[in-house]
């Protein structure tokens, strides 16, 4: 594809639900370690409904127009003087936010946790909805030949689970609960089992959701109810017969009742990891992690093997991304495609570039 007559077109949010096109310059190479990659699809994620529908999530508000999206895989059509490990043509996936690479986070080998990180699609920085997308060629990761540029997109929300399931340090024959059968949730799970998992229980609030669960990776699923944290838990050990309770529970739902069930639900010296993002404050049974010694710990996107991680499981059939995907639209439906997902219809809906032919 040839950068100087092909579309740059931009899928950007003005303000909460008013979207635009615009054409933008394509982007130069920034430095010698640079790449410039054309998009072929991005997937659409739950954050970037979230800035569409409310224009912040949290301290991150949208205050100039911003370009939307940040699950993507495309094709490297440049590369800079000092790259050595990726030529145009090939088919990447691309890992949208670039750390400072200095700071202490970054030099302790967790940069997701880098202060100055430049995230796509996350305030003030613009997203990968666009003909043309610069990166350092060290954060796009060459696709195998039996990986698509479809599954390619999914490789961003995997590397959100492999980095969720090393944060519970899942081994072999363990027991995981996973809350919430949303992308994340799914991709948690299937991860769990490809770790070694010999139980798998996916619990959510929508029986279409945990009927694909099921049907996708899980061993056993539970439909949660509006009754107490305790008998939710309750009933999820007896039917998941998790006697004493499971040995991982894993939040992907971000939901307070979700949160409440899991630290019930895990076992005496189990682990919890906190991976979906809802409101910032809730009430938290915190007697039961103190009398259990539960470890709890957080997950923030991805780090250091995350990516290359989550390709290999890809490629080696550990984990089928293809399953997830409900669609793919043409550019110029971005728009609708965001309503689809909002309105819970769809798993993981892809945008094709503006330079791709459906
Ligand atoms: N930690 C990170 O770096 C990171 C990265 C991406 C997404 N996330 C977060 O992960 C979460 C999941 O992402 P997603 O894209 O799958 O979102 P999603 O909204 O598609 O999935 C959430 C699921 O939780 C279910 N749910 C709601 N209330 C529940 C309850 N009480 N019990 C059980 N399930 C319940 C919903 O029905 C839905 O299926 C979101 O909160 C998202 O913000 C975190
Ligand atoms: O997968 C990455 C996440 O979607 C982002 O961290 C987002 O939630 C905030 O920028």
């Amino acid at each position: 594809m040839d950068p100087k007559s092909a579309s740059n077109l931009s899928f950007i949010l003005n303000k909460p639900h008013d979207v635009a096109f615009a054409d933008r310059p394509v982007p130069s190479l920034q430095g010698p370690h640079d790449v410039l990659v054309g998009v072929n699809y991005t997937g659409i994620c739950g954050s970037d409904v979230h800035y569409w529908e409310h224009g912040a999530i949290g301290h991150f508000v949208v205050k100039d127009p911003m370009v939307l999206g940040h699950e993507s895989a495309g094709t490297v059509v440049e590369v800079g003087s000092a790259v050595t490990t990726l030529s145009a043509g090939d088919r990447i996936a691309l890992e949208p936010g670039y750390p400072c690479r200095r700071c202490a986070p970054c030099l302790g080998g967790r940069y997701n946790l880098c202060p100055d990180m430049r995230f796509a699609a996350t305030p003030p920085y613009d997203g990968t909805l666009t003909g043309f997308w610069v990166a350092p060629a060290d954060f796009c990761y060459k696709l195998p030949d039996n990986v698509s540029l479809q599954e390619g997109a999914l490789i961003e929300p995997l590397a959100v689970a492999v980095h969720i399931v090393r944060q519970a340090a899942v081994t072999p024959g363990q027991s995981v609960v996973v809350m919430g059968a949303g992308p994340v949730g799914l991709l948690c799970a299937a991860v769990a089992r490809a770790f070694g998992a010999s139980k798998v229980v996916s619990v959510d609030i929508v029986e279409s959701k945990l009927a694909f669960a099921k049907s996708f990776c899980s061993t056993h699923i539970y439909t949660s109810q509006r009754i107490a944290a305790e008998d939710n838990a309750a009933n999820i050990k007896r039917e998941a017969d998790l006697e004493g309770g499971a040995d991982v529970v894993i939040d992907a739902s971000g939901a307070e009742p979700s949160i409440q069930t899991s630290l019930h639900v895990v076992r005496m010296g189990g682990t919890y990891v906190q991976g979906g993002m809802g409101k910032s404050d809730i009430t938290f049974p915190i007697m039961a992690m103190c009398l259990k010694e539960v470890t709890a710990k957080g997950s923030f996107r991805y780090g250091s093997g995350d990516y290359k991680l989550a390709i290999d499981l890809v490629a080696g059939g550990k984990v089928d991304v293809k399953r997830l995907i409900s669609g793919t639209v043409p550019f110029k439906e971005a728009e609708d495609a965001f309503k689809k997902v909002k309105e819970g219809e769809v798993i993981k809906m892809l945008i094709a570039g503006p330079n791709e032919k459906l």
